[in-house]
């Protein structure tokens, strides 16, 4: 098992944020957290690379408690890509990539040597190669996103963390980055807001609603249209994609009235 948090709690404050919550993630495996604004998706997130201690509950990494472990033990072992962890001050695509290096490196080594292939290769894996010499303020969102993927791929931990890796993006480069993604083959667990993208990139699925975690299984089955309608507040119906055969959920508010059928009752 890469990941496991066993009845972690989270308080920030005194607000209780996430409550009692069980999750794994296995080896190879690609798991979902999906949940309403607000739910505790990214304080859960948080609790796995200790930016946040729960004051109640454990989280081990590939079977050690990460309260036994130094950050750059944590670091060889998950890497982190959110909305907000690109660097400050604005590096070129290779200086930003080899950071993902800093976990491995010693005290007085440089990111050459030994550490020049894994950032070529994170470089090529996300087709950022050719722009290795561009700063990060001029890449567009997607691109920056696949350079802030790169450096988790130096990183070369077995586990990914992305939250909300696909916001701001558009649907193309969305997909792109899922597939890509999919393609690692490591064991990634993902905060997503499109329920149509985890149902069809996750393996596995949980729900959090309220800071608890209120479903776990395959997509099928924990996108439940009632689930989701008591979770999301919205109208749930699940369709077939017409071209993957995969599930297709489509969205209505609450209450809202169905288009009539066309023939029946108009005119033409
Ligand atoms: N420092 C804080 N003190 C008190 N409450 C906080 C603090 N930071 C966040 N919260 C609250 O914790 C709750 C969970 O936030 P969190 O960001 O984990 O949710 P989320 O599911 O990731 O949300 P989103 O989908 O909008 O990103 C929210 O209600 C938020 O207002």
């Amino acid at each position: 098992m890469r990941l496991s948090l066993t009845s972690v709690s989270v308080r920030l404050g005194t607000a209780p944020i996430v409550a009692d919550c069980d999750l794994t993630v296995g080896d190879g495996e690609r798991v979902g957290l999906v949940g309403p604004n607000g739910s505790g998706k990214t304080s859960l997130m948080r609790t796995i690379y200790r930016a946040l201690d729960p004051v109640a509950g454990s989280v081990a990494l590939a079977g050690d408690d990460i309260r036994t472990l130094s950050q750059r033990q944590i670091a060889r072992r998950a890497a982190l890509v959110a909305q907000d962890n690109a660097p400050d001050f604005d590096f070129t695509v290779e200086e930003v990539v080899a950071m993902g290096r800093g976990p491995w490196i010693g005290a007085f080594e440089t990111t050459t040597g030994r550490n020049n292939a894994p950032i070529a290769s994170a470089l090529e894996r996300v087709g950022l190669a050719g722009h290795r010499t561009r700063r990060l303020s001029t890449l567009s969102g997607g691109e920056r996103q696949r350079a802030l993927v790169a450096r988790a791929l130096a990183q070369e931990s077995p586990l990914l963390l992305l939250d909300e890796p696909t916001n701001h993006l558009d649907v193309h480069t969305a997909l792109e980055l899922l597939e890509l993604v999919r393609d690692l083959g490591r064991a990634t667990l993902c905060v997503l807001h499109d329920l149509n993208l985890a149902a069809t990139y996750c393996d596995r699925l949980y729900v959090l609603h309220r800071g608890r975690i209120v479903a776990n299984g395959p997509p099928e089955e924990v996108l439940d249209p009632e689930l989701v309608q008591a979770v999301f507040g919205v109208t749930c119906t699940h369709l077939a994609h017409p071209i993957t055969g995969g599930l297709l959920l489509a969205f209505s508010p609450l209450h809202a009235a169905p288009v009539p059928a066309l023939g029946k009752g108009s005119n033409q």
